[in-house]
């Protein structure tokens, strides 16, 4: 069992003090109480305290200055500020410097319970990733890799242990997840990181333009090839490729990859020479692979040469306790290219940010916050000051018109993008055509919405 979690309550007023204690005793919490700042921080010298709760206005020592102290002495303990309405203000300054939330008094049981179980639960996320940080970074740097929930250490953990190997990786997850940011891990946790680390988008590069890509071609091998160039996988030798959406890959190309993978020669666009490479491939897809072998839109033995040691990233609304974590990381991120000091959140601000879906994952996290940082007013960012799409009610009456305009709008968006590609059979040129956009919007609104391109595969 786990013991009792132990909050310090610090009031000047015993009668407060004594109400608050009892409280919090009935919601399972052991307390400590202190009536000024100076006996807390006796108290805190001898005793393991998870959270203190004080008042901000007291005589002697206030809780500003408490907090000073705690923050320089005791950083990992969360300080949660009670306020009297006139000092919200004050609070809100004293998040800026590092309290972990506030309770305007008078306050009910209900809301104190779930400001203390957020702080817990927060700054137990935040401990969990530091301490996780400090034993990768003795091992691996994954410097850029944040998260401590369950689902992302599983994560770390794959990508720790296929480090070291050669094998194959297959990384699955929804668009935004950070498929691209894994591989990298990959490669430069891996015996080959000081060779090339070669990316490229199968999706993004035109069928007749992927094979030379790729593969190389030599001088005069089609109108245009003027001299011979080395290709993508030669590029790389030594290193790492990292084939992004792999499940776009046309059919006539899966085979000239599995070559590469069983034989580990290429060759060249009209050549007749084949070259031998040593690249470890990652490959990534939003797709289902099993599904689209089964279609027969994917080869299933370059599926089982690639699927060698798979791993799912989970999308964001799977791992919610992570987004603390994100937004402090970006924060800091976008902090060192800014000469203003950057915005706080609210606690409200977080809590919408928290139950959100976030659809386009980390990526729509990301932009997020770099728009909140750009709208914020007096350095801080509110609810209000989030994108309309975080406010959407749960509810659906709405006499007539769509509770949720922009989940109506990108159903409809989606709708006419799958028509246009069913009635070109996938060729994304021709489907911008028909509705009007170019290549290039269409390919984002297609990433955007997750959608699948499945193609009949060509009789050849
Ligand atoms: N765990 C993470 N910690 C910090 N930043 C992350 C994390 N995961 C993703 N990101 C950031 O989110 C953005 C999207 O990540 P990435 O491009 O790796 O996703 P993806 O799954 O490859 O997306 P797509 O399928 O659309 O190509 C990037 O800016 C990346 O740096």
């Amino acid at each position: 069992m786990n013991p009792r979690r132990c909050i310090l309550v610090v009031d000047d007023e015993p009668r407060l003090r004594e109400v608050i204690a009892d409280a919090l005793d009935d919601l399972g919490y052991r307390t400590l109480s202190a009536d000024s700042a100076e006996a807390a921080l006796q108290r805190l010298a001898v005793e393991p305290v998870d959270l203190v709760l004080s008042d901000l206005r007291m005589p002697g020592q206030d809780g500003h200055a408490l907090l000073q102290d705690i923050r320089s002495r005791h950083a990992t303990i969360p300080v949660v500020l009670m306020t009297a309405y006139s000092t919200v203000k004050d609070a809100v300054q004293m998040i800026k410097e590092g309290a972990f939330d506030y309770i305007a008094k008078p306050f009910e049981i209900g809301e104190l319970s779930a400001t203390i179980g957020n702080a817990l639960r927060l700054s137990a996320a935040l401990q969990d990733n530091q301490r996780l940080r400090r034993e990768l970074e003795s091992r691996y740097r994954f410097d850029h890799l944040i998260g401590a929930s369950a689902a992302f250490r599983r994560v770390i953990g794959a990508i720790a242990e296929v480090c070291e190997s050669r094998a194959n990786v297959l990384l699955t997850g929804e668009s935004g997840t950070g498929k691209e940011l894994a591989a990298r891990a990959i490669h430069y946790n891996s015996a080959r990181r000081n060779e090339a680390f070669v990316a490229i988008n199968c999706a993004a590069i035109p069928e007749g333009l992927l094979e030379s890509e790729l593969f190389g071609h030599v001088k005069g091998a089609f109108t245009g090839a003027v001299s011979a160039r080395p290709g993508r996988f030669v590029q790389a030798n030594g290193g790492t490729v990292f084939l992004d959406e792999i499940g776009d890959m046309p059919v006539s190309i899966q085979a000239k990859i599995l070559r590469v993978l069983q034989e580990r020669v290429v060759e060249p666009v009209g050549g007749s020479q084949s070259r031998s490479v040593d690249v470890r491939v990652i490959a990534a897809t939003h797709r289902d692979l099993r599904e689209a072998v089964r279609s027969g839109g994917f080869r299933h033995d370059l599926y089982y040469r690639l699927n060698v040691f798979p791993i799912e990233l989970p999308p964001l609304r799977e791992r919610r306790e992570d987004i603390p974590l994100l937004l402090a990381h970006f924060l800091q991120e976008l902090g060192k290219s800014s000469e203003r000091p950057m915005p706080a959140f609210t606690p409200a601000a977080l809590r919408l940010m928290e139950r959100y879906s976030w659809p386009g994952n980390i990526r729509e996290l990301q932009n997020c916050v770099e728009r909140a940082v750009i709208v914020a007013r007096n350095g801080s960012v509110d609810a209000g000051d989030l994108p309309a799409e975080l406010h959407e009610p749960v509810s659906s009456e709405n006499g007539g018109l769509p509770s949720d305009l922009d989940a109506e709008l990108e159903r409809l968006e989606r709708r006419f993008v799958l028509e246009a590609l069913a009635r070109t059979n996938g060729v994304q040129v021709q489907a911008a055509e028909l509705l009007g956009i170019s290549e290039r919007s269409l390919w984002h609104r297609i990433k955007k919405l997750g959608i699948n391109i499945v193609k009949r595969p060509s009789s050849t």
